[in-house]
C-alpha cells in the first residue's frame, strides 16, 4: 500500500469561521495506482493534495493521518516535512508552469530546486537529460527562458522536475488545464509513461475535467463538499456510477459522437453546501432525486463490490 489516508480533516481559519474544506476522509492509493480526483469547484481537491504536501498558513490539520508507504506523515509540523517533500510526496500544484520564475533559465532554476534539497545538479544531469528526451523535449531547454517554451513545454519540464528523484508519490492539481487539447494528450500520456517506467510509484491527479481522467486514471475518487462520494476503478465509474452525484457528473459530459448544436448537457442544478456551516447528514442530500429519511445521518463510505466504494444511503 503506497497511500493510506484515515479520518484526514484539514480545515481552513477564516474571520468568518472554520471552513471544513476536508472533512473527515478516508481512501488508499496503491503502488502503482494513478488515482484521479474529480468533483465540482470548492469540493476540497487542491485541499486534499496540498494536505499531503505542505499546509499553507490558514490550513489546520483537524484530525486524521496520512500514512505513506508504512511511515506517517507529520503533517501539521512544517520543519519535519520538509525531509518526505520532493524526495517521496512531490506536488505539480496549480499553475505551476505561470509561477516559473521568467528571469531564470530552466536548467538554472532546476539547480536552484535541487540545492535546496542537497542534490548536485551534475549528479542528475544525464538522468534529467534523458528524462526530457522520453516527453519530446530536447536538453537544449535547459539553456531557455520559461518564456521561450509553450504551455505544454513547460507543463512537461514540471512532470521532469517534479519527478527527477523518483518520489514515491506526485500529486498533480490541474496539470492538463490551460493547455491546447494535443498538449493535454502530451502531457497525459508522459504521467502514464512516468508511472510505467517507475520514476514515480503512485499518483493522484486532480482536475475538475473528468474527461481527462479517462485518459489516464485507474481509479476515479468523486468529491463533494469536503467528503468522499465514491472511489471506483475508472471504467466502472463512466459505465456503472452508484452514487447518485456521480451519474449527474458524468450525464452532463458530452457524448463522443454528439453534434454540438445537438448536445443537451444536463448541468447538475442547485450550489453545494457552506462549508462554514455544513448541514448534518449527507452533504448532497438537497440536491438528490434519491433523498430520503435516512439521509438526515451521514452515510458511511463503505464497500460496495473489489475496489467500489460509496458513501450513499439508497446504495445496497
Ligand atoms: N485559503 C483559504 N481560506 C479559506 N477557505 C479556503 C481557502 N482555500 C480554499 N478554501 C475553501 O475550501 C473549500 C475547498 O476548496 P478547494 O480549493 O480545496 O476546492 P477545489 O475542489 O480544489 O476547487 P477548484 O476546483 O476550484 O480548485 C472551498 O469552500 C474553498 O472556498
Amino acid at each position: 500500500m503506497a497511500l493510506a489516508v484515515n479520518d484526514l480533516k484539514v480545515w481552513y481559519r477564516t474571520v468568518r469561521g472554520d471552513v471544513k474544506a476536508l472533512d473527515g476522509v478516508t481512501f488508499e492509493v496503491a503502488d502503482g495506482e494513478i488515482m484521479g480526483i474529480a468533483g465540482e469547484s470548492g469540493c476540497g481537491k487542491t485541499t486534499l493534495g496540498k494536505a499531503l504536501i505542505r499546509l499553507d498558513t490558514r490550513m489546520r490539520h483537524v484530525g486524521g493521518s496520512v500514512v505513506l508507504d508504512d511511515v506517517e506523515l507529520p503533517l501539521a509540523d512544517d520543519g519535519a516535512m520538509r525531509r518526505h517533500r520532493y524526495r517521496e510526496v512531490s506536488l505539480i500544484p496549480q499553475y505551476a508552469m505561470s509561477a516559473m520564475n521568467p528571469t531564470r533559465k530552466i536548467g538554472r532554476m532546476i539547480r536552484d530546486l535541487l540545492s535546496a534539497h542537497n542534490v548536485r545538479y551534475a549528479d542528475v544531469l544525464p538522468e534529467l537529460e534523458r528524462r526530457l528526451e522520453l516527453v519530446g523535449l530536447d536538453a537544449e531547454v535547459l539553456g531557455r527562458y520559461p518564456i521561450e517554451l509553450s504551455g505544454g513545454m513547460k507543463q512537461r519540464v514540471v512532470l521532469v522536475l517534479s519527478t527527477l528523484l523518483n518520489p514515491s508519490l506526485l500529486v498533480g492539481d490541474e496539470v492538463t488545464s490551460a493547455l491546447d487539447v494535443s498538449s493535454q494528450k502530451a502531457v497525459a500520456r508522459a504521467l502514464v509513461e512516468f508511472r510505467d517506467h517507475g520514476f514515480v510509484r503512485s499518483m493522484i491527479v486532480i482536475t475538475h475535467d473528468i474527461s481527462v481522467l479517462f485518459q489516464v486514471a485507474d481509479t476515479i475518487l468523486v468529491m463533494y463538499a469536503g467528503h468522499l462520494a465514491e472511489k471506483a476503478p475508472a471504467k466502472t465509474i463512466i459505465s456503472q456510477p452508484l452514487h447518485p452525484y456521480t451519474k449527474m457528473l458524468i450525464g452532463a459530459l458530452p457524448k463522443v459522437g454528439d453534434r454540438y448544436e445537438e448536445q443537451q448537457l444536463e448541468g447538475i442544478e442547485g450550489r453545494p453546501p457552506s462549508l462554514l456551516e455544513p448541514p448534518a447528514g449527507c452533504r448532497f442530500r438537497d440536491r438528490c432525486p434519491l433523498v430520503h429519511d435516512k439521509c438526515a445521518e451521514a452515510p458511511p463510505f463503505r464497500k460496495v463490490a473489489e475496489g467500489h466504494h460509496v458513501a450513499c444511503w439508497a446504495v445496497s
